[in-house]
């Protein structure tokens, strides 16, 4: 059997980490850029419960529109710091592009940036209520959780990730991110009753990283 393309969208070298759905790619006219940042401290991950606007009740990084005049570094430090009250040195961590069938007629491009560190008391705002999840324990986040406890931060209360309230796809990339693993990735939703359903996910990693 012929081996499936990667989505139009996607350029360059990648390797394919998971995919889903059929190759119907929707099409879209423009992008719009946005970001969406994650603290990740010790074995807690911090999110920001959607108060108000799009996505609203779900959990998810901070972060939103890239104002003109403005980079995408620019944008996601400046929405840390409205929506959590926080700064941290972030580094781009993935790339992918949303789509909707029912809803606009250009694609988010969303930029997506972590920190393992931050400066400041993570604050509620009119837009998210930031939280605290633990990170299940892998080779990787077990390395972190040793610095954890040297650094007198783990903290073994806490909830797991709440996929469960958190877009759909986002259990797809977000171990990537935790993984400290660049990505690029692709998902088509379908919006029924204002409620939107993943129809096709590609994600991928540079193919200079696979072994
Ligand atoms: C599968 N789809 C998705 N998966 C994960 N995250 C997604 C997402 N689709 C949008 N997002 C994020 O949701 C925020 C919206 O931002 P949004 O509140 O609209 O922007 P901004 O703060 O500029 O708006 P206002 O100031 O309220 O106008 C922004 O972080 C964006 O990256």
């Amino acid at each position: 059997m012929p081996s499936r393309s990667v989505p139009p969208s996607i350029d360059g070298e990648f390797t394919e980490v998971t995919r889903g759905g059929d190759d119907k790619w929707l099409p879209y006219k423009t992008k719009r850029l946005y970001t969406n940042a994650f603290i990740i401290h010790g074995n807690k991950l911090l999110l920001g419960y959607k108060k108000r606007g799009f996505g609203l009740s779900k959990y998810n990084g901070f972060g939103g529109k890239v104002e003109p005049g403005e980079t995408p570094d620019q944008a996601a430090a400046r929405e840390l710091k409205e929506e959590a009250g926080i700064e941290a040195p972030l580094e781009h961590s993935g790339t992918f592009l949303f789509v909707t069938e029912g809803g606009p007629d250009w694609a988010f491009q969303i930029e997506i940036y972590r920190a393992e560190e931050y400066s400041g008391t993570p604050t509620e705002t009119d837009e998210m209520r930031p939280v605290w999840f633990s990170i299940p324990a892998s080779s990787e986040t077990a390395k972190a959780a040793v610095a954890s406890v040297i650094e007198n931060v783990i903290d073994n209360d806490l909830p797991p990730i709440p996929y469960e309230s958190m877009w759909d796809s986002d259990y797809l990339w977000l171990p990537l991110l935790l993984s400290k693993t660049h990505f690029v990735g692709r998902t088509d939703f379908k919006e029924v009753d204002g409620a939107f359903k993943l129809e096709r996910w590609w994600f991928g990693v540079p193919t200079s990283t696979c072994t």
